[in-house]
Formats: C-alpha cells, sequence, structure tokens
C-alpha cells in the first residue's frame, strides 16, 4: 500500500530541530588522538534529512534556531543552497553555539562521535518562534527527538506537533537519540512517547525503541508497533543496520528491506539518508516496499563518502544502485 498526504500544500516536509557544524576526521582508520585533521559540513540529523530530501527533490523548509556567528551563517547558506527553505530559521541572539561533532572513524566497523553540545543555540528555539502559518503550508512536519532534550525547545517541539495535528499535516517522528543532553532513559522515555502517540509514522532503529520504551534489553517489534497502533501511528518503521529495516503497517501488513552491499567508509550518516529518500518514495507515490528499498541504496551510498549532508545521493544515483543489486 501507499501512504497519502494532503497535496493542496506548497512545501513536501517541513523539518524541526538542530542544524549543526559536523568535522569529519580526513585521516581515516586512528583515533580521535591522532586524527590532526578534519573537514567541516553542515550537520545535525534534521538538518541532513532536509538536505537530502531536498536534492532529491522534495520541497523542504526547516524551523530552528542558529548561532548568530560565521557557523550559523555558513549553515544557513549552505541549506539555502541546497534548495532549504532556510526562512524559519533564527538567529540566537545571547551569544549561543553551534553545536560540533567530531567524527572518529576507527575502521568501516567501529566509528563514533564525539559531541560538544553545551549551550547550544538549537536547543533554545523558543515556541514563539514556531509559526502555525509556516506549518500549516506543509504535507509533512519531520521531528527530530534530540530537540526534545530540554526547554524551550522541548515546548517548541509540542507547540509545532499540535500545530500540525490541527492543520492536516502529517507528523513523522525521528527518533534521533543522542544520549547528550538527557538527563536520564525516563526523562528520554516520557518525552519520546509523548511525541510518538501524535505521530502517522515513527521511524527509529530497535535500540532506540528500547530506549523509549524505557527497556534495559532488547525488546520486540511486533509488540513496539502494536503499542503505537493504539494511537495515531499508520505505519512504523524499525532499522536494524546491516541487517535492513522492517515497516509495519497499521493494516497488518509488514515489509523487509535489505540493506545494500557497499564499500563502507564509516557508518555514520545511514539513518538520515536512509530518512529522506524513504520519505521522497512514499511522498511521490510510491509503495512501502519500494520506499524501503530507497532508504536502503540511499544509506550504502552514504555510507560509502566522508559526509552526511554533502554525501546525499540524487535519485538516479539510488535508483542505479537498487537495479545493480535487484538479482541478489
Ligand atoms: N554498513 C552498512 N552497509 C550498508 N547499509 C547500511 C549499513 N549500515 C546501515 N545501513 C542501511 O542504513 C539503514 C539505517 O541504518 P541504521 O539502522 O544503522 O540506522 P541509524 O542508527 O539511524 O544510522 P546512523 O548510524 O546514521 O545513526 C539500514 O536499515 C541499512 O539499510
Ligand atoms: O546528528 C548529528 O548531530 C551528527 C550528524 O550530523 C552526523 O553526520 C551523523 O551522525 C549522521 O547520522
Amino acid at each position: 500500500m501507499a501512504i497519502t498526504f494532503n497535496t493542496d500544500k506548497k512545501y513536501d516536509i517541513i523539518a524541526i530541530g538542530r542544524a549543526c557544524i559536523d568535522l569529519n576526521a580526513n585521516e581515516y582508520h586512528r583515533p580521535m588522538e591522532k586524527t590532526m585533521t578534519f573537514t567541516k559540513y553542515v550537520g545535525g540529523s534534521p538538518a541532513n534529512i532536509a538536505i537530502g530530501s531536498a536534492k532529491l527533490g522534495l520541497k523542504t523548509g526547516f524551523i530552528g534556531k542558529i548561532p548568530e556567528d560565521q557557523h550559523g551563517n555558513f549553515i544557513k547558506q549552505y541549506m539555502s543552497e541546497k534548495g532549504v527553505d532556510t526562512s524559519n530559521m533564527v538567529f540566537d541572539t545571547e551569544g549561543r553555539k553551534a553545536g560540533l561533532a567530531f567524527t572518529e572513524i576507527l575502521s568501516p566497523e567501529e566509528c563514533s562521535i564525539l559531541m560538544y553540545r553545551d549551550n547550544v543555540a538549537d536547543l533554545y528555539l523558543d515556541p514563539t518562534e514556531v509559526d502555525e502559518s509556516y506549518i500549516k503550508q506543509s504535507k509533512v512536519l519531520l521531528v527530530s527527538g534530540t530537540a526534545l532534550a530540554k526547554s524551550p525547545s522541548r515546548e517548541a517541539v509540542f507547540k509545532a506537533v499540535s500545530l500540525a495535528r490541527k492543520n492536516d499535516v502529517k507528523v513523522i517522528f525521528e527518533l534521533d537519540y543522542r544520549p547528550y543532553t538527557w538527563k536520564s532513559q525516563e526523562e528520554v522515555s516520557i518525552y519520546y512517547s509523548a511525541i510518538a502517540e501524535q505521530a502517522d509514522i515513527v521511524i527509529a532503529t530497535r535500540d532506540e525503541y528500547d530506549v523509549m520504551e524505557n527497556r534495559q534489553t532488547e525488546g520486540d517489534n511486533q509488540e513496539t508497533v502494536n503499542n503505537l497502533f493504539q494511537y495515531e501511528a499508520e505505519l512504523v518503521v524499525i532499522k536494524h543496520g546491516v541487517d535492513g529495516s522492517y515497516a509495519y503497517e497499521k493494516t497488518g501488513s509488514i515489509h523487509h528491506g535489505k540493506a545494500y552491499k557497499t564499500q563502507v567508509l564509516k557508518t555514520f550518516g545511514a539513518g538520515d539518508s536512509y530518512a529522506s529518500a524513504f520519505l521522497y518514495a512514499l511522498m511521490n507515490g510510491k509503495d512501502i516496499e519500494t520506499a524501503l528499498k530507497f532508504g536502503g541504496a540511499s544509506a550504502a551510498i552514504v555510507v560509502s563518502k566522508h559526509s552526511s549532508s554533502e554525501a546525499m545521493p540524487t535519485v538516479s544515483e539510488i535508483e542505479q544502485l537498487i537495479k545493480d543489486q535487484s538479482v541478489d
């Protein structure tokens, strides 16, 4: 089955959350202590998803707070050049900074991110900076879970979600769990559950659902989806890294998407590229099986490249990879 979206809207996706800076190690296969140079990219999961979606041709906008400095200017200019509407990205006037994510590429399997997110501008997005007249123009509001980590960004997201529901805008919740900034798993669970219960589509890894469910051990996919289907969700996606992903429809259908073979350089960026291509396919009326292929192929392309945002693929690159590996 395909998912339907309100066609009478100017934007396909408006994302809310952080737009930051990634500093990706230029020297691979060595620890951070021995990494001397980095390349700067725009980063932050929802910014990456917005950029990836825009590159695929979706009409995309962004709601977020960025620093009023050179990094903020860089982020805004880059996103705008990539086709993201930045009219609702506001500058922080209190001297707060951009979040920085330094990546360590020890091996294709062992990557980590060292995050600097104290006093970051994105978590100071205020509810008064969330504009109903903007949100109502979109088919989809894409919410990043990290924006729920602190007030006032937390309340800004709650406001955006309630405006989306009021104005027939589908809410897509990407759990995007980053332990940094949260006080406890209990706290994450409370706020993630509150937004997941209002979301039409929920996308996360198995581990992220375990955090949302406040579990210490791995939960069961069917139990997770049964719980979400009691609320607004019509589609729940559960990602399993190299084992691919599953999409569960409220109707009871279950679809599996494989991971594509690729030359892995680093693992991060997989989830964001997956989300942008999965949503692109859904919003272009493709069935869920095809959307899973788009997500998996897009992720395979990004994990073979150096960045997350700059490496986002085109539709023809994704289609080519799906075609090349269609018999495997
Ligand atoms: N090493 C890999 N090779 C090929 N495809 C991959 C690889 N890792 C992930 N993927 C693809 O990306 C999808 C999402 O990956 P994953 O489940 O790791 O999400 P994530 O944890 O959100 O990603 P991220 O590492 O960006 O946070 C998977 O379902 C799979 O299709
Ligand atoms: O999400 C972040 O803040 C860091 C990202 O930009 C980074 O590229 C990544 O981890 C993507 O999954």
